[in-house]
């Protein structure tokens, strides 16, 4: 019904019907000029309805949306694990093809053991700690007798089997800690690190002659085969890498020579023919143009407090080809043909020079020792050259100390007193160095104006078993504290001799037991390592 105008509208109320008994909402209205009052309603459920079927459409596109939204959010999830699946499945595949990688470049890939590079690079690894923990190395070097003939007459495969073989048996001669590993071709290498004396060196190569002399099967039958082993030690045989392999190369070829199936040590007569000679002399005049001249240093300890007081200059060569060579090896022909002179020159001034920068660096006044052979000594020019080093290094001089053999000394007695006293005036310290090696008559020892006694290595060597040498070296303690001298123990070893050196007061030391002669970068390291285990143990000082 459309309502008329003028129509007055009433309130909506909610009536129920007598008859169905049907809630309605209803509006009563009543029109102008009618009494009549026309009644609209709408059942609950009518007027609801549409309400109802909309929210009825709504729930079902939110439930619809819900599940789009859920299988969404799974599929998301799925694809973001397989994406991650496959990464870390890359990234193991990527670390396993270099760990493949580094493996095949440092492993031999016929026996697995490590290859001529990687031992190399373990070799010099080893050799800083031994220096820097004053420990000893033995470097094995093998060579199978007859490789060559078993491989020609069975062929590649059965050579290959027989080093494969070697490997295992050699890797089962020696300890976990010991490193084998193959150079190439039928060379064989084993380092042994620690090593306390040669006896244990001995019992592991012939541990090592007997393993390979066990007999072998190839191609069906017996063979039978023997190694020759070179053996050289660190460090008395080689410094560096280069010169150990060519050493215990150079004993290998001698145990060869003796005959096969033996074991031989390195020694310096080994290499010392008279052609590596004369190629000495003749590269020796270039090698101080050509910078090849190092200086390592060895510490010394005050035997009571364990401080270190000073250290030991002591000269090396890095020849391009023979790589370093001790002074032993050198110097006495340096003096031959008087090369020492400008050698000794350089000494003086890298010395000087190197223990100033320590200094600048913040390390204590630390005394420097440098070795004088007997022609620096009789050149005219040591005491001036050794004031123009002094000048022109800044070096305190009574932080120089001169070692001069005792033997040295009794040459010309009444000469070396004379520049002994005009070193002295100048503040400079001296040390009579191998002390007891000579003949020195003791009483004349007093006239020479010293400040230090070395007791030469030799007595300390055996101070725990002979008798002898203990009554020499108590003798010699005694003796330079009577003339008020400092004395120094060389060549000290082991915890017993350093033991015995301080019951009987000796006043300081140096030797392995401490640590080896190290370049210069090294042996500030160690320092710094010293003194800081110094200051933890004495906080006070
Ligand atoms: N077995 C053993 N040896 C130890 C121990 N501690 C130190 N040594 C070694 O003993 C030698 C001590 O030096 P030296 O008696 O002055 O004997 C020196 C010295 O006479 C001479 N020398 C070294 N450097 C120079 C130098 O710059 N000029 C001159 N003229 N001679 C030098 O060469 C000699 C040998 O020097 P290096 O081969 O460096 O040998 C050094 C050192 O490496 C130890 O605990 N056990």
């Amino acid at each position: 019904m459309v309502p008329a105008s003028g129509a007055i509208g009433g309130p909506v109320a909610v009536k129920v019907n007598p008859w169905d008994e049907t809630r309605r909402y209803t509006v009563t209205r009543e029109l102008f000029e009618f009494p009549v009052a026309i009644v609209v309603g709408l059942s609950e459920a009518e007027r609801l309805a549409e309400a109802e079927q909309s929210e009825q459409t709504y729930l079902w596109y939110a439930t619809l949306a819900s599940l789009l939204l859920l299988a969404i959010l799974s599929l998301l999830g799925r694809l973001s694990w397989r994406l991650q699946r496959t990464q870390s499945r890359i990234m193991e595949e990527r670390v396993d093809h270099a760990r493949r990688v580094e493996y095949l470049a440092f492993h031999d890939n016929l026996t697995g053991l490590p290859n001529r590079a990687y031992f190399t690079r373990l070799l010099t690894q080893g050799m800083q700690h031994s220096r820097r923990y004053g420990k000893r190395q033995a470097l094995l070097f093998l060579d199978l007798d007859r490789f060559k003939a078993i491989n020609d007459s069975l062929g590649h495969d059965a050579g290959d089997d027989l080093l494969k073989e070697m490997g295992k048996r050699l890797s089962g001669a020696v300890r976990e800690s010991d490193v084998v590993a193959r150079l190439g071709g039928d060379e064989f290498v084993v380092l042994i690190p620690e090593v306390i004396d040669e006896s244990q060196v001995t019992v592991v190569a012939d541990k090592i002659l007997a393993a390979v002399s066990l007999p072998f099967t190839l191609v069906g039958q017996e063979f039978r085969i023997t190694v020759s082993i070179g053996i050289a030690m660190f460090p008395q045989d080689g410094e560096d890498e280069q010169t150990l392999m060519k050493h215990a190369d150079v004993a290998m070829y001698h145990a060869k020579e003796q005959g096969k199936n033996n074991a031989q040590f390195y020694s310096t007569q080994l290499s010392t023919d008279s052609l590596e000679r004369l190629a000495l002399e003749s590269s020796m005049r270039k090698a101080l143009e050509n910078r090849e001249f190092r200086l390592y240093y060895q510490s010394k300890q005050d035997m009571l407090t364990g401080r270190v007081t000073g250290m030991e200059a002591l000269l090396r060569w890095q020849h391009p080809d023979l790589g370093l060579i001790a002074p032993m090896q050198f110097i006495p022909l340096a003096e031959e043909n008087g090369l020492i002179v400008p050698i000794g020159r350089w000494v003086f001034n890298t010395a000087c020079r190197q223990n100033v920068e320590w200094q600048m660096q913040g390390f204590p006044p630390l005394s420097m020792a440098v070795n004088l052979s007997a022609r620096q000594f009789l050149d005219e020019h040591l005491l001036g050259d050794i004031k123009t080093t002094l000048e022109e290094t800044g070096m305190a001089p009574e932080l120089l100390e001169l070692e001069i053999t005792e033997s040295m000394m009794m040459l010309d007695m009444p000469r070396t007193v004379r520049i002994l006293k005009d070193l002295k005036r100048m503040g400079v310290r001296i040390a009579i160095d191998d002390f007891g090696t000579g003949y020195s008559s003791l009483s004349k020892l007093k006239d020479f104006p010293l400040d230090t006694i070395k007791i030469d290595g030799s007595f300390i060597q055996d101070l725990v078993n002979s008798a002898e040498d203990r009554s020499l070296t108590e003798a010699i303690i005694e003796l330079g504290k009577s003339l008020g001298l400092t004395v120094v123990a060389e060549g000290v070893e082991s915890i017993e001799q350093a033991d015995y050196l301080r019951v009987h007061s000796c006043d300081q030391f140096q030797g392995f037991y401490i640590n080896m002669p190290m370049p210069a970068t090294e042996f500030e390291m160690s320092m710094r390592d010293q003194f800081r285990r110094f200051e933890d143990s004495n906080p006070s000082e």
